[in-house]
């Protein structure tokens, strides 16, 4: 294996019975920064679970420092749609073992606990990196991309506007030092000077190094910031993209739907 960080293979999955995303053919570079875009409902989501150990995938491979992460085979058909499947069949991917391996999904939408306050919530998170070096070189940065989160340090997070809670994200995110930080649509509802503020911050995580998957609608701020991107459409990668190569935004609207809006 030389040099890809993640790596998926053939990689098909979805919710049974309905298959969402097949054969996906994923590289990403230690040190890259990638880029996955595509039409709304098209499967972006799903695979970024599956790649999590959120969801089971059907078939292919998911490795991430050349070990593989999801058992092998491929997943026979359901046995009943009335039964638990988790509870009468081993899951193929553990979440747990995807954060230990140091690969951090920062979800769409802000899944955090509304009742506590952003100190409580940025105290927790670094123990998923347990026994790891560089948690306060994490912390230092992450105060400086996100000063805003230490003037509301004591505020539930129930009460902070949409764009601070895209900032609690991504900073448990980081605190958990990613190996690679998947980020799924992290501009996605703001405001256009919250995106700006927003976009700023994940190209500073670029360049600090830290290795980014990035799911989002805004093609301008995915070509600027990425090394490669791959197109996404009906649950397939349809093109991948160097950044010397790296197309208008007219042509990637032109590559996906045959003509830009
Ligand atoms: N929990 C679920 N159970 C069943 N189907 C689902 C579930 N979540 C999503 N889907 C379906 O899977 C398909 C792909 O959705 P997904 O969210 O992965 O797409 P996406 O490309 O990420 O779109 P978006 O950018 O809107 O999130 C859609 O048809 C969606 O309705």
């Amino acid at each position: 294996m030389t040099g890809e960080l993640l790596q998926l293979s053939s990689l098909s999955g979805g919710y049974p019975p309905v298959s969402v995303f097949r054969n996906v053919d994923l590289t990403i570079g230690k040190g890259e920064a990638v880029g996955l875009f595509g039409p709304n409902g098209h499967g972006k989501t799903t695979l970024l679970k599956t790649v999590a150990g959120l969801i089971d995938p059907w078939d292919g491979e998911i490795r991430f420092d050349g070990r593989r992460l999801n058992a092998e085979g491929v997943m026979a058909a359901r046995i009943s749609k009335h039964l638990n499947y988790d509870l009468f069949r081993r899951r193929r991917i553990q979440a747990r073992d995807v954060v230990r391996a140091g690969l951090i999904y920062v979800m769409q939408g802000n899944l955090l606990f509304p009742e506590m306050t952003v100190d409580e919530v940025l105290h927790i998170a670094p123990s998923a990196s347990r026994g790891r070096s560089g948690v306060s070189e994490m912390q230092s940065l992450v105060r400086d991309l996100f000063p805003r989160l230490r003037e509301r340090r004591h505020s539930k997070i129930r009460y902070l506007s949409g764009g601070e809670r895209q900032m609690v994200s991504i900073a448990v995110g980081l605190l958990a030092l990613p190996r690679l930080l998947i980020l799924d649509e992290p501009t996605l509802g703001l405001s256009p000077k919250l995106r700006l503020e927003l976009s700023e911050a994940i190209a500073r995580i670029r360049d600090a190094q830290v290795p980014l998957l990035v799911v989002d609608q805004n093609v301008e701020f995915l070509t600027s910031l990425v090394d490669r991107l791959y197109l996404f459409d009906h649950g397939s990668i349809t093109s991948e993209i160097d950044k010397a190569h790296m197309p208008s935004h007219d042509e990637i609207m032109t590559m996906l739907f045959g003509s830009a809006p």
